[in-house]
């Protein structure tokens, strides 16, 4: 059976790469407005009860409204924004960490914030083991591409190439830390610092780990086999190679790619441990992420419309 499907805020960053991911897809139709009623109200009232499923590639104040525009039971949300997140009702979308089936029966799906699948992917199991603990006041340090920030800061860097690195949220307090703390069931919030740097897309997310310093956690060898051991066979999180040259590269000509590679480098006394994981903002962190939650709630095979490489 074709499942209808609209994406509100098609125009955008999310959107597009969602729409290019679900092209040729014979399992679905997509509901599509024209360019003079993207925004109308009306519109997309429409769209959202019409389709089967719906997809939010909006600012967060529009993707509360458009939820609240949807007045019937049948139709199936992901929400592509921070608005949801936390929010009671909703399934956050990261289907390794809440579990297949928890997306597979939703509703209502929050997909992840892009740094804070880095940040789970690496901290939510070794703190369910008990490896790391629950009480810990972590640090995340992360880079992202530009695209991370839609159509406006794209547009910011693409006409400013001199912009090296650019440091935000300096005033610490990052939308995407509740999600962080919540979800890897955390009593203290992370301390957050993202920034980002002139490549469209790509993203680094790094849990420092001063192990020796630190009460009641494992050694890095634990931690690195918990996470291999956790994700399994996954299609799409994975444990990286470790760099045999002792250095760890993001290429802005990178492939895209919708996978999440995890690493656990750590020092000789193993006292010390860096949690890395890369992935595409836009992949994994964004519109991958979305397709994969779609896929999972349709009953089709969750990498379908995906970009893998081999390995
Ligand atoms: N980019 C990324 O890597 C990630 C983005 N996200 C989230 O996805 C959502 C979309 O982000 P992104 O695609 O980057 O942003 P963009 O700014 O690129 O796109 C947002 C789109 O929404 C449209 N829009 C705004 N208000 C309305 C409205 N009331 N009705 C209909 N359309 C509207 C905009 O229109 P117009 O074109 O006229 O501006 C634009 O096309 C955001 O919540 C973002 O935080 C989540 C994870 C990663
Ligand atoms: C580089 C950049 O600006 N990134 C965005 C986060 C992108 C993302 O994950 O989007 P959500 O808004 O859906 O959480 C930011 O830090 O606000």
């Amino acid at each position: 059976m074709v499942q209808s499907i609209f994406i509100d805020g098609a125009a955008g960053t999310t959107g597009l790469e969602i729409a290019e991911r679900l092209a040729g897809r014979r399992e679905f139709a997509l509901i599509a407005l024209d360019a003079a009623r993207r925004k109308d109200a009306a519109a997309r009232r429409e769209a959202l009860n019409d389709a089967d499923f719906v997809i939010l590639c909006l600012p967060d104040d529009a993707a509360r409204e458009a939820v609240a525009m949807i007045d019937n039971d049948r139709t199936r949300v992901i929400d592509a924004s921070t608005a949801h997140r936390v929010a009671p009702g909703w399934t956050y979308g990261f289907p390794e960490v809440v579990g297949h089936d928890a997306v597979a029966a939703a509703a209502r799906v929050s997909n992840p914030g892009c740094y804070s699948t880095g940040f789970i992917a690496l901290v939510a199991p070794l703190v369910r083991a008990g490896l790391l603990p629950a009480d810990w006041p972590y640090i995340c340090h992360a880079v992202s591409g530009y695209s991370g920030g839609g159509k406006a800061l794209i547009e910011r860097f693409e006409g400013d190439r001199d912009i090296a690195w650019r440091g935000y949220a300096l005033a610490l307090g990052h939308k995407h830390v509740p999600e962080m703390q919540m979800h890897c069931g955390l009593s203290v919030a992370p301390l957050f610092s993202p920034a980002v740097i002139p490549a469209h897309r790509g993203m680094v997310v790094e849990v420092p780990l001063p192990l020796g310093a630190m009460p009641r956690a494992a050694a890095p060898d634990a931690l690195r086999a918990a996470l291999a051991d956790f994700y399994g066979a996954s299609p799409i999180v994975a444990m990286g190679d470790m760099p045999a040259d002792g250095e760890m590269l993001l290429r802005a000509s990178d492939a895209r790619d919708d996978r999440i590679e995890l690493f656990v480098f750590s020092n000789a006394d193993a006292d010390q441990a860096r949690l890395v994981a890369r992935l595409d903002n836009l992949g994994k962190g964004a519109s991958g992420a979305c397709v994969q939650n779609l896929n999972i709630m349709a009953g089709l095979p969750e990498t379908a419309g995906l970009r893998i490489q081999a390995q």
